[in-house]
């Protein structure tokens, strides 16, 4: 089937066509498996070693349904990913507006770890996407300690995962030994009050959340779980309440994929978060998670892979939030 047919099939009678999705992720799948542009990140060591050609498709329907094709059981390191999903889980604990107040919502239009976007807003971090806010975030967990809070960001993610995540050792001992950004733009927060507690125990909290280990599969119902009111689809676990899912979603539309947010909206239409090992998750709400994994990145820091495929499924099952059900488009490929 070709991209005019499907989007002829997702244009016509109830959207989403979820009977037609095993065949689509295949689909998406083969279609950019030989898809040779990017570069895998090796800012972090031990990320230089992933296998660029390895590519997993993963879809979860809010009825627990799974669809699959290509490398979903390979674990990898859920990198900002997590971001999302601890900002959820301190808006759960404290409600939004405290962590609005701190950490705002607002796209930098910078890189994810730009020390100027800091600078330039008088010490606001902005959002919690980007490491900074991610950082401010981070410190919001709650726990006494901050072995406690690292506790509860693993089991947290767990929750929306279903299934208890482990921490990837090498990769947390890699960035550990090389995240001297990372450890200067919390000591920046602290000098703004944005941190109150050790800023090198807070980046070692997030140096952790980005080491847990996930698969694309996992992705998809972390994703699901957003998409489904904060209930796990698969496990029947309420994680957290339908409100910060919302919110939750309203921010990764404006800056899941960093300073590319807007194109990717433009295009793809659905709320999303990309992490540096080549993991991305899009959420279509009150229908499904996608999670993808492949790991050559664009510049910015997002899996090429992924985000094509994302698209294709996008466009195929007719998940654009700002698309109408009954609009066939005229481009049939999106923009390179
Ligand atoms: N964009 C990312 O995935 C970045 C996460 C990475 N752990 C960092 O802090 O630099």
């Amino acid at each position: 089937m070709d991209v005019q047919d499907v989007e002829q099939v997702a244009s016509t009678g109830t959207l989403p066509r979820w009977d037609r999705v095993e065949h689509l992720v295949v689909d998406a799948h083969a279609r950019y498996r030989d898809l040779a542009a990017g570069a895998v990140a090796d800012y972090i060591p031990v990320l230089a070693a992933a296998d660029p050609a390895l590519f997993g498709v993963s879809v979860a329907v809010v009825d627990g349904e799974m669809h699959e094709a290509g490398d979903t059981q390979v674990e990898f390191s859920v990198q900002s990913i997590s971001k999302a999903f601890v900002y959820a889980l301190v808006c759960e604990a404290y409600g939004h507006d405290a962590v609005r107040e701190r950490v705002g919502v607002n796209n930098t239009g910078l890189p994810f770890n730009s020390v100027m976007a800091v600078e330039l807003n008088d010490g606001h971090p902005m959002n919690p996407m980007v490491n900074a806010g991610a950082l401010a975030t981070t410190a919001m967990m709650p726990g006494a300690t901050p072995a406690e809070q690292w506790e509860n960001v693993r089991t947290g993610l767990s929750r929306f995962a279903g299934r208890a995540l482990e921490l990837d050792g090498v990769v947390y001992r890699s960035e550990s030994e090389t995240n001297i950004r990372n450890r200067a733009i919390a000591r920046l927060l602290q000098s703004y009050g944005r941190i109150e507690t050790d800023p090198l125990e807070v980046v070692d909290v997030y140096t952790r959340q980005c080491a847990l280990r996930v698969t694309a599969r996992d992705l998809a119902v972390m994703g699901a779980t957003l998409a489904d009111g904060g209930v796990n689809p698969v496990t029947g676990e309420r994680v957290v309440s339908a409100q910060v899912c919302r919110d939750t979603l309203a921010v990764l539309a404006s800056t899941g994929l960093y300073e590319r947010s807007g194109e990717w909206l433009f295009e793809i239409g659905l709320p999303a978060k990309s992490g540096v090992a080549g993991g991305i998750v899009a959420v279509a709400p009150g229908k499904g998670g996608i999670g993808t994994f492949s790991p050559p990145l664009d510049p910015a820091g997002n899996s090429v892979r992924g985000q094509r495929a994302t698209a294709y499924l996008s466009r195929a099952l007719g998940l654009n939030l700002f698309a109408s059900s009954v609009h066939v488009p005229e481009k049939t490929e999106p923009h390179a």
